[in-house]
């Protein structure tokens, strides 16, 4: 196995708030990390960092054996990032396929003098578009691809979740970062959110997935890779029963989640 993403000694303030502090973590191709940590920890300010939505304040981060710190999000997407948010970023008003197109920006080639003055390439990259879209409707659990035609904002919390992903994969990437994704599902949801990215990762064996999640159903059936983040620090890392069993992460995290369950 050959490492994807290496972050180093990442630190990142706000002020005066170590929002991240000397954060290292690498994760190989084609796996699945899973983040856990308490509310306020860090987890999203990691994906901002990945992403190019905020700079670190110091060290680095390698996607695919080139440094990417800092660098604009939309280059970031284009080497092969995608991620969906913790809050919907959809377009309500866009048909559920549209969305979809959408996120295969970075792959198109037509451009407007191509549509203009060239119109059947464009409409047949178009009808390619329309077509690789279907697919991925169709890949994941839930009716998303019965329901292409609907405006994205009238749809159930979780195919909205589905959506998202879908619309993430459309970018064709090595890496898929998810910001709770299983927030506002209920189990059954849950658990058919969990076989999605199983399904996923069957099709797709290259692709490495990090995954933010509080529901510990969802980590406990990616258990091979997960990191505890407290205050900004990495206070674990291993496999799932060895963070869990880490009286560090008893104590920030999951002592108070049991308390909460
Ligand atoms: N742009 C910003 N400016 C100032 N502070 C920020 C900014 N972004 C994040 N923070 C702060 O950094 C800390 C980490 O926030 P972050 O959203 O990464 O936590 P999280 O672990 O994702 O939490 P949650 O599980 O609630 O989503 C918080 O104290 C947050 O208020």
């Amino acid at each position: 196995m050959s490492t994807l993403l290496k972050v180093e000694n990442v630190t990142i303030q706000f002020g005066g708030l170590v929002a991240l502090n000397d954060v290292s973590f690498s994760i190989e191709k084609g796996s699945v990390l899973a983040v856990i940590g308490p509310n306020g920890a860090g987890k999203s300010t990691l994906f901002n960092v990945v992403t190019g939505v905020y700079k670190p304040t110091s060290g680095r981060v390698t996607f695919d054996g080139t440094e990417i710190t800092g660098r604009p999000s939309y280059e970031v997407v284009e080497r092969g990032i995608a991620r969906t948010f913790q809050s919907s970023r959809l377009f309500s008003d866009l048909s559920v396929l549209d969305n979809v197109i959408i996120g295969m920006h970075t792959r198109t080639r037509t451009g407007v003098l191509t549509a203009l003055f060239r119109p059947g390439v464009a409409r047949r990259e178009m009808d390619e578009c329309v077509r690789k879209a279907e697919s991925l409707l169709k890949l994941g659990s839930g009716d998303l691809f019965e329901q292409r035609y609907r405006p994205a904002g009238t749809l159930a919390q979780a195919d909205r979740r589905r959506l998202e992903i879908a619309r993430a994969l459309a970018s064709q990437p090595k890496l898929l970062l998810l910001d709770e994704p299983s927030v506002g599902m209920d189990e059954t949801e849950t658990d058919a959110l969990v076989s999605d990215i199983i399904r996923l990762r069957k099709e797709n064996p290259d692709l490495s997935v990090i995954l933010i999640e509080h529901d510990m159903r969802v980590v406990d059936a990616f258990p091979q890779h997960v990191m505890c983040i407290d205050y900004g620090s990495r206070i674990a890392e291993g496999d799932y029963a060895t963070v869990r069993a880490d009286p560090r992460v008893q104590e920030a995290y999951l002592g108070k989640a049991a308390v909460h369950a």
